[in-house]
C-alpha cells in the first residue's frame, strides 16, 4: 500500500455533516454578511475577527436529527461577541456586585425603538417563484447592511437578531396566511419580548388584528401578571389574554427521588390548560363575531373545564399520549398562497413570538394532547406548522425569531433569545441576574474566599465547587459550567426574574388588592392545588416536555399555602437538542441545597442584604 495516502475511515455520520457544512456554507446569510463585509464603507474595526463572516455564530446545527435533513435551513443565527467584548465582560465579572434597587426591576417599552422588522417585498402571482425569491434576498439584504451600517460604531446598542432569511420567511407567510395574530410573550419579561413595530405591521400595514398573549404566568406574581395585562390593553386598546400551560391541575406529585428528594409529576394524560383556552376563544369570539362559527371550540374547552374539575383527585397514572397526530397537519406549501378572510369558514390563527416564549406548548395545552413537540432550548420550532383545533379553527405556529433591537445581549441571554449552551461569556448575564436575585442565599453558597463581598465570578466559584464541577486540566472550578447551570435556572423559571411595568412599585398597594386578581389566580390556576399536593409542586412532565419548576418566592406568593422546602424537579426530557451537561440529579441537588434557603420573594432577599 503507498505510504502517505492512508484511508481514513468516513463514517455515515460524517458523510452527512460534509453535505450539511457544504450547505450551510451557501446559505444565504453568512454570503451575506461576507458581502457586507466587502462592501462596507465604514472604516473596519475588525483587527480582532478578520471578517463579518467569522462573527456569525450558527446556532442549532442538528443536521443528522432531522430526518428532512432541512433544519439548517432555518438554523439561528447571530453576531459572536469579539473577543475583547468577551475579556471586558469577564473583567466586569470579578467586580462586587451592586444590588439594584426595586425600581431597577421596571422596565420601558423603548428596546425597539429606532428598528423595524423586514417585510416581506410586494409580489404578485404574475411573478415567477425564482423572481420573488430574489427580490426577497435583495432585499433582506439591504435591510441587514442597513441595520450594520448603522450601528456600526456602536453595536453594544444592537442586540443579536434573526440573521436567517429562511426563517423570516417563515414569519412571512404565517403573517399572510393568518386572519387573527397571537403574539406571544413571556410574561417575565414582555416589553424586551413584544416589538410594537410588529404590532404596527400586523395593525396598520396588513390590517390584521392582534391578540397579546401573556405567557408563563404561573411564573409571575398574580399582582405583576395583572399589571402588565392593563399596561398592554391601555397602550394598544385590544384584547390582552393570559396563559399558562402547566395550570397546577396538570401536575401530581409523591415521587420520591434517590436523594429523597420529593418530585412533582404531570398528572396522568395532559389536559388542556381550559381557562387560558377560554380566554384565547373570548379574544378570538370577539374579533371574529359572527363570521365564523366557534361554537365547537368554546363546547370542546367546557368540555374540559367539566372534565379538570371532577379529575382533580383522580390518580391516574397513565402516560401521556406522545403523538403527533398527523391528521392536525397540513404541509403543503403555503409559499404562494393568497390570503382570504376566514376562507372556507376556517379561522386561521398565526402564533407568533421570540424563540422559547412557549408557542408549541400553548398549542399543545390548547389542544389537550401532544401535537407539537417542545424543547427548553429556544429556536427548536424550525418551520411553520398548521394544526386544527376544531374543524374551523386553525392554528399557524411559527418559528421563533429574534427581532431587532437594543435589548442588552445579557438580557437576551436570560430571555431565552440566545442558547445558553453556545453562549462564550455567560458572566455578564450571572452578574445581571446576581445583582437582582440573592444568588449566594438561594444556592446556600459559601465564599470561596471567605469574604462578605461577591462577585459573579465568586458566585460561579462556589457554586462550582458545591457541585464538584473541576475542569479537567488544571483541575479547577469550572465556572463556565457553574454560570451555565445557573442560567438555565434561570431560563427554566427554577429562579425567576421578572420584571415590572413602570411605576408598578409605587402603585403595588393598588395591584395586590385590585379586584381582577382572582380572576389571574382562576388562570394561573393556583387555588386547585389538591390535598397532600403541598409538599412540592414541580412538575416532571417527562419526555421532551421541559420540567417545570418555580423559583422559592413564587408559590407561597401566589398560593395560599405554605410550601415545603423540598421543592424540587427532574429535568428528563430526553431532548436531543438539550444542550448542556448538567444532568438531572446534578439539577435536584441545587434545588435541594437552594431549598433550605427559599424565601417568599426573592427581592426580599435583597432588601435583607442591604439592611
Ligand atoms: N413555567 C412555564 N414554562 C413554560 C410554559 N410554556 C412553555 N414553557 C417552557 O418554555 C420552554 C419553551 O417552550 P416551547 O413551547 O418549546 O417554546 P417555543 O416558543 O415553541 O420555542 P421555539 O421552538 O424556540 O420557538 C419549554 O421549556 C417549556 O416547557 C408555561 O406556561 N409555564
Amino acid at each position: 500500500m503507498p505510504q502517505g495516502r492512508r484511508k481514513v475511515p468516513f463514517s455515515g455520520k460524517q458523510k452527512k455533516q460534509q453535505i450539511v457544512n457544504k450547505r450551510q456554507n451557501k446559505s444565504m446569510p453568512i454570503n451575506l454578511i461576507r458581502k457586507i463585509n466587502e462592501e462596507s464603507d465604514t472604516p473596519s474595526e475588525i483587527s480582532e475577527s478578520s471578517t463579518m463572516a467569522e462573527k456569525v455564530q450558527k446556532l442549532h446545527i442538528q443536521p443528522i436529527k432531522d430526518p428532512r435533513g432541512k433544519s439548517n435551513r432555518y438554523v439561528l443565527q447571530f453576531h459572536q461577541e469579539t473577543p475583547s467584548e468577551i475579556r471586558e465582560a469577564k473583567e466586569k465579572a470579578r467586580m462586587s456586585l451592586t444590588k439594584v434597587s426595586d425600581e431597577e426591576f421596571e422596565v420601558d417599552d423603548n428596546y425597539f425603538d429606532g428598528f423595524d422588522l423586514p417585510k416581506r417585498p410586494p409580489w404578485s402571482f404574475n411573478m415567477k417563484k425564482e423572481v420573488v425569491q430574489a427580490n426577497e434576498e435583495r432585499y433582506f439584504f439591504k435591510f441587514v447592511t442597513t441595520i450594520e451600517k448603522e450601528h456600526f460604531n456602536d453595536m453594544k446598542q444592537l442586540s443579536y437578531f434573526e440573521l436567517n432569511i429562511e426563517t423570516w420567511r417563515q414569519l412571512w407567510r404565517v403573517l399572510e396566511l393568518s386572519d387573527v395574530i397571537l403574539v406571544i410573550v413571556d410574561c417575565r419579561f414582555p416589553t424586551l419580548l413584544f416589538p410594537p413595530y410588529l404590532y404596527n405591521y400586523i395593525k396598520n400595514e396588513l390590517k390584521k388584528e392582534v391578540i397579546i398573549l401573556l405567557n408563563k404566568i404561573d411564573l409571575v406574581d398574580s399582582a405583576v401578571v395583572l399589571a402588565w395585562k392593563k399596561f398592554y390593553e391601555e397602550k394598544y386598546k385590544i384584547h390582552v389574554v393570559l396563559f399558562t400551560s402547566y395550570p397546577s391541575y396538570n401536575l401530581r406529585g409523591n415521587h420520591e427521588n434517590k436523594q429523597g428528594l420529593k418530585i412533582r409529576r404531570r398528572r396522568g394524560k395532559m389536559r388542556m390548560a381550559s381557562e387560558g383556552a377560554m380566554e384565547v376563544y373570548k379574544a378570538c369570539q370577539a374579533i371574529v363575531k359572527n363570521q365564523v362559527d366557534l361554537t365547537k371550540w368554546q363546547e370542546k374547552i367546557q368540555h374540559e373545564m367539566n372534565l379538570a374539575k371532577s379529575a382533580l383527585n383522580d390518580d391516574d397514572d397513565s402516560e401521556d399520549e406522545v403523538e403527533i397526530e398527523q391528521e392536525y397537519t397540513d404541509e403543503k406549501d403555503f409559499d404562494f398562497e393568497e390570503h382570504e378572510l376566514y376562507k372556507n369558514g376556517v379561522l386561521s390563527i398565526g402564533t407568533i413570538g421570540f424563540p422559547n416564549v412557549g408557542k408549541s406548548s400553548i398549542i399543545n395545552a390548547l389542544m389537550g394532547k401532544k401535537v407539537v413537540s417542545i424543547s427548553r432550548t429556544p429556536g427548536h420550532t424550525k418551520h411553520f406548522q398548521t394544526i386544527f383545533l376544531t374543524e374551523n379553527v386553525r392554528l399557524v405556529d411559527c418559528p421563533g425569531l429574534v427581532f431587532p433591537s437594543k435589548t442588552p445581549k445579557t438580557l437576551q441571554v436570560l430571555l431565552g433569545s440566545y442558547p445558553i449552551s453556545q453562549l462564550r461569556e455567560p458572566y455578564a448575564a450571572i452578574k445581571f441576574l446576581a445583582e437582582r436575585l440573592d444568588l449566594p442565599k438561594l444556592f446556600v453558597l459559601k465564599h470561596p474566599d471567605g469574604d462578605e463581598e461577591w462577585s459573579a465570578m465568586d458566585i460561579c466559584d462556589a457554586f462550582a465547587l458545591k457541585r464538584g464541577f473541576f475542569t479537567a486540566k488544571a483541575a479547577r472550578p469550572d465556572t463556565y459550567r457553574a454560570a451555565n447551570n445557573i442560567l438555565r435556572m434561570a431560563l427554566d423559571g427554577k429562579i425567576t426574574l421578572s420584571l415590572k411595568p413602570r411605576g408598578f412599585h409605587k402603585n403595588k398597594k393598588f395591584w395586590e388588592t385590585h379586584e381582577e386578581l382572582e380572576k389571574v389566580k382562576e388562570i394561573q390556576a393556583l387555588g386547585k392545588i389538591t390535598a397532600g399536593d403541598d409538599d412540592d409542586y414541580f412538575s416532571d412532565s417527562g419526555d421532551e416536555y421541559a420540567q417545570k419548576a418555580k423559583s422559592s418566592d413564587y408559590l407561597p406568593k401566589n398560593g395560599n399555602k405554605k410550601r415545603s422546602t423540598k421543592e424540587s424537579e427532574i429535568s428528563n426530557e430526553g431532548d436531543d437538542e438539550d444542550d448542556t451537561d448538567c444532568d438531572e440529579e446534578e439539577e435536584e441537588e441545587v434545588e435541594a441545597t437552594a431549598a433550605t434557603a427559599s424565601s417568599s420573594n426573592p427581592f426580599d432577599l435583597l432588601n435583607d442584604d442591604s439592611d
